[in-house]
């Protein structure tokens, strides 16, 4: 369970997020959408306590996210850029990780599924966006937590690394975890969320189901129920 009250950030003038309040309390997929810069990774990051609110409340699990990091290790997380050592061979990063994190974790199927068994002796400087993405991908999978959180987790993937991803965020699901999703890929979120929240000007400007929210805005396709939400915006913002 995530449960996150009142929570205010911003970056010097910039007001990131302003009273964001969400409750995630059962199981399934949830993606958190919103504009480019209107705040999701900074919620993600400030779940994780990588990013340290203004104001706020944050507890996962129960516990609360400030100065605790031990709630961490139920969180398997991917980041949207990894910073890879350019130097280190893939399989020295899975072993590196793995011992960063102190478990033991079988991750031959997951390397198998992304067909990574080639790339375990090349070095990471040497690799493809969507094949570094693959490696990040099995790192953060690999551990088999009850919330995972995926910021853009379908970058640079061919068709068949993404039908692959999504067969296993499915499996994840039925395990009964908890999983957040960024995505700006509409038919992904689409196809994949049980429900959805939009970020917009700092505030959770809906949270539903598409069907809902094809509902509420009239429109029976996803993608311009998300753009129509974003022209009612405008338009409440412009009347005088
Ligand atoms: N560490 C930081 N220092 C200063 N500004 C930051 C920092 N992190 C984020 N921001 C700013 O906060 C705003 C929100 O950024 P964030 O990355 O959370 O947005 P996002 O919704 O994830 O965007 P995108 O869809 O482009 O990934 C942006 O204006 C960004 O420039």
């Amino acid at each position: 369970m995530i449960s996150i009250q009142g929570l205010h950030k911003k970056f010097g003038k910039n007001e990131v997020l302003k009273g964001v309040d969400l409750e995630i309390t059962s199981q399934g997929i949830l993606a958190v959408l919103g504009p480019n810069g209107s705040g999701k990774t900074t919620l993600i990051k400030s779940i994780l306590g990588m990013v340290i609110p203004d104001k706020g409340d944050i507890r996962v699990g129960g516990s609360q996210v400030r100065k605790n990091w031990k709630y961490r290790d139920d969180i398997d997380y991917l980041p949207q850029i990894a910073n890879f050592p350019a130097n280190l061979k893939v399989k020295e990063l899975v072993s590196m990780i793995k011992d960063l994190r102190g478990k033991r974790v079988d991750e031959s199927q997951l390397i198998e599924t992304f067909g990574l068994e080639e790339f375990l002796s090349k070095k990471l400087s040497t690799l493809s966006g969507g094949t570094k993405q693959k490696v990040n991908l099995v790192l953060t999978l690999m551990f088999d937590s009850p919330i995972i959180i995926l910021d853009e987790p379908t970058t640079g993937l061919d068709p068949v690394a993404l039908i692959r991803l999504k067969d296993i965020i499915q499996k994840e699901r039925e395990k009964g975890k908890i999983i957040l999703i960024t995505s700006h890929i509409m038919s992904f979120v689409e196809e994949m969320a049980d429900g959805i929240i939009f970020l917009l000007e700092g505030k959770i400007y809906f949270e539903g189901d598409i069907e809902s929210l094809k509902a509420q805005t009239q429109e029976s396709n996803f993608e311009r129920a998300i753009a129509n939400l974003l022209t009612e915006k405008n338009a409440e913002n412009t009347k005088i």
